[in-house]
């Protein structure tokens, strides 16, 4: 199949496939163009497509060419007329044959388009395209922009060198909204207050070909992700941390960034061991923590299960500290490619522009004299946090698959909860539901392994310095806890002003994000070699039987709520001393 086809049926979706473009890509295994390279014809094609649009309709291209559906049209007709590169395909193609003919009237009506915008070159056309100047606003009339996160890769480089050097010519801005407000080619960055080394660029500003990215100098990763590893707040004698839900590996190679920046040379160095279920994802992580010069710190698990690591063993004896991302709905995350949305030509549309149509009315001009930017036909695949989520499920937000997500959450947090000498477990998610979230912190600290190892929520009041201050908490919503009986005011209170929340779409920048840490203040060695998963002194029969339950994200989820599983009384009673 060419590459437009490809394209084309990527875009179509039939299968209904839920996540952002880039993670369908990602996912799809039996493609024959490169992922990098699809993205990269879709996501530009869209950028035009509100231009391209009218050009075809004008030109009357679908009446003429019945091989063409309207998004084909659309791809060619961008390679025909706007990419450099020109049309991918043999010169006697039915689709290069199809689209050529019609040559000289498209790029005519790419002309005309150009000066009724007054952009009076090219290049500045191509410039307020990429800088999203051309873009329809929602009929809120509010566009929230989301700002490029950068964290800063310490194991590669430091802040100081590479705003000295790699971005030398950027300006320090003083606040966010500068930055969130700015266009791509706006050569200015803002230093985030709450965690180090992390810089926020205009949410346009295209990185990814760049060396500083490819070398792995810096990792794209928005601010909220950074949070979990932050607030785990390694120190030196932490021992060995486990990411028990790594790929693609953005936590990780924090973690490794930090885990480095705190130890010293007379120290034993520790260890960040990853697990990553899916061999696919794992693959990837194990490319970043590479790239991130994180493999010397790191030792990926690829493949391996982390509900099948025995906590008792001698591997993870030295395991100090637990950072938990688990799969979630996913439904936090701000895809960047949700602007690859296609205005389609209309199949049907005349050749003379309709009167009162989008395509006869004036657009907003801008700054003709803003510098050149190259439109990207990169094929590089740049990743941030909208590839963190295997199978996100923003549509999917029944009340059912939330209990089968949090079932198995609560037992990724509950297993992490069994390893002896753990004292610190970070829990995140992306994902804005309180099921997924204080729900399951909740629960986790009620259960019976929590009860007899000591686990309790870190208060707010004890958060690392930048993460204590973030003002958005956690929520309580007592009609989706569905125990609220028997956890008080205070609790509730505590837990969730513990609990740090961002929410997407706000001046904040952020994606929507959720984490929390737990705590044991007995601290290492406490309740050493006693906790083997399933032959515990401290697990309740009930808790057993829960641990059984089989869930993966991609096969429905056995029914096994802990509501069913448990005896009021003890949770109760559990509850109680907790919190
Ligand atoms: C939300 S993503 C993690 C994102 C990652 N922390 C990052 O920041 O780049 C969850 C990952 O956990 C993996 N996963 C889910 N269950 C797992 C398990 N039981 N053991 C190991 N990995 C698991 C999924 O395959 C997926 O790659």
């Amino acid at each position: 199949m060419s590459l437009y086809y490809e394209a084309a049926s990527v875009l179509a979706n039939s299968d209904n496939a839920g996540g952002s473009l880039k993670s369908r890509l990602y996912r799809q295994t039996d493609l024959k163009s490169s992922p990098a390279q699809l993205f990269a014809l879709i996501s530009e094609a869209s950028k035009w497509s509100l231009v391209l649009k009218d050009v075809i309709e004008k030109c009357g291209l679908l009446r003429e060419e019945k091989k063409l559906t309207p998004i084909l049209a659309l791809l060619l007709c961008h390679d025909l007329i706007v990419s450099k590169n020109g049309v991918a395909a043999p010169a006697n193609h039915v689709l290069k044959l199809a689209i050529s003919r019609h040559k000289a009237r498209l790029s005519a009506e790419f002309t005309k388009a150009r000066i009724r915008r007054g952009y009076p070159t090219l290049e500045s056309f191509r410039g307020a395209v990429n800088d999203g100047a051309l873009e329809e606003q929602p009929s809120s009339g509010v566009k929230t922009k989301h700002p490029r996160w950068i964290r800063v890769n310490t194991l590669k480089t430091n802040l100081e060198e590479l705003i000295t050097t790699n971005f030398a010519e950027y300006e320090k801005a003083e606040t966010l909204s500068q930055v969130m407000a700015a266009s791509g080619s706006t050569k200015i960055y803002f230093r985030d207050p709450n965690i180090p080394n992390l810089l926020a660029f205009p949410p346009k500003i295209d990185i990814s070909k760049s060396s500083v990215y490819t070398s792995g100098k810096i990792i794209l990763q928005d601010k909220a992700s950074c949070f979990p590893a932050y607030l785990l707040n390694v120190a030196p004698g932490d021992g060995d941390i486990i990411d028990g839900c790594a790929a693609p590996g953005n936590k990780t190679t924090h973690l490794a960034a930090l885990v480095s920046s705190c130890t010293s040379d007379n120290q034993k160095p520790s260890k960040v061991i990853a697990f990553e279920r899916d061999k696919t994802r794992a693959n990837i992580l194990q490319k970043m923590v590479k790239l991130a010069a994180a493999d010397g710190i790191t030792s990926v698990k690829a493949g391996a299960d982390f509900l099948a690591a025995s906590p008792g063993t001698e591997e993870f004896s030295n395991v100090g500290a637990i950072l938990l991302d688990p799969s979630c709905s996913g439904s936090g995350i701000v895809g960047r490619d949700d602007s690859v949305q296609m205005h389609l030509p209309d199949a049907s549309s005349q050749s003379a522009a309709v009167p009162g149509s989008q395509s006869s009315k004036k657009r907003k001009r801008t700054d003709p004299s803003k510098p050149k930017v190259e439109p990207t036909t990169a094929v590089n695949f740049a990743l941030d946090d909208s590839a963190n989520e295997e199978t996100p499920l923003e549509e999917d937000k029944t009340s059912e698959r939330l209990t089968a997500l949090s079932t198995f959450q609560l037992r990724i947090l509950t297993h992490a909860m069994h390893f002896p000498n753990a004292h610190k477990i970070t829990y995140s998610t992306c994902s804005i539901h309180f099921e997924e979230n204080e729900g399951v912190v909740a629960r986790a600290l009620a259960s019976p392994v929590a009860q007899s190892r000591g686990w309790r929520i870190l208060s707010r009041a004890e958060q690392v310095d930048g993460l204590r201050q973030w003002q958005r908490r956690g929520l309580w919503e007592d009609e989706k806890f569905g125990e609220q009986a028997e956890l008080d005011h205070d609790q509730k209170q505590l837990i969730s002003d513990a609990c740090i929340r961002c929410e997407k779409g706000t001046e904040e920048g952020t994606m929507g994000f959720f984490v929390a840490a737990l705590v044991r203040d007995a601290g290492p060695n406490f309740n050493s070699g006693t906790a083997t998963l399933h032959h515990t002194a401290d697990d309740s029969e009930e808790w057993k039987g829960f641990d059984d339950v089989d869930v993966t994200e991609d096969k429905p989820i056995r029914s096994v709520s802990p509501t069913s599983q448990h005896s009021k009384k003890k949770r109760k009673k559990a509850r109680k001393n907790r919190v």
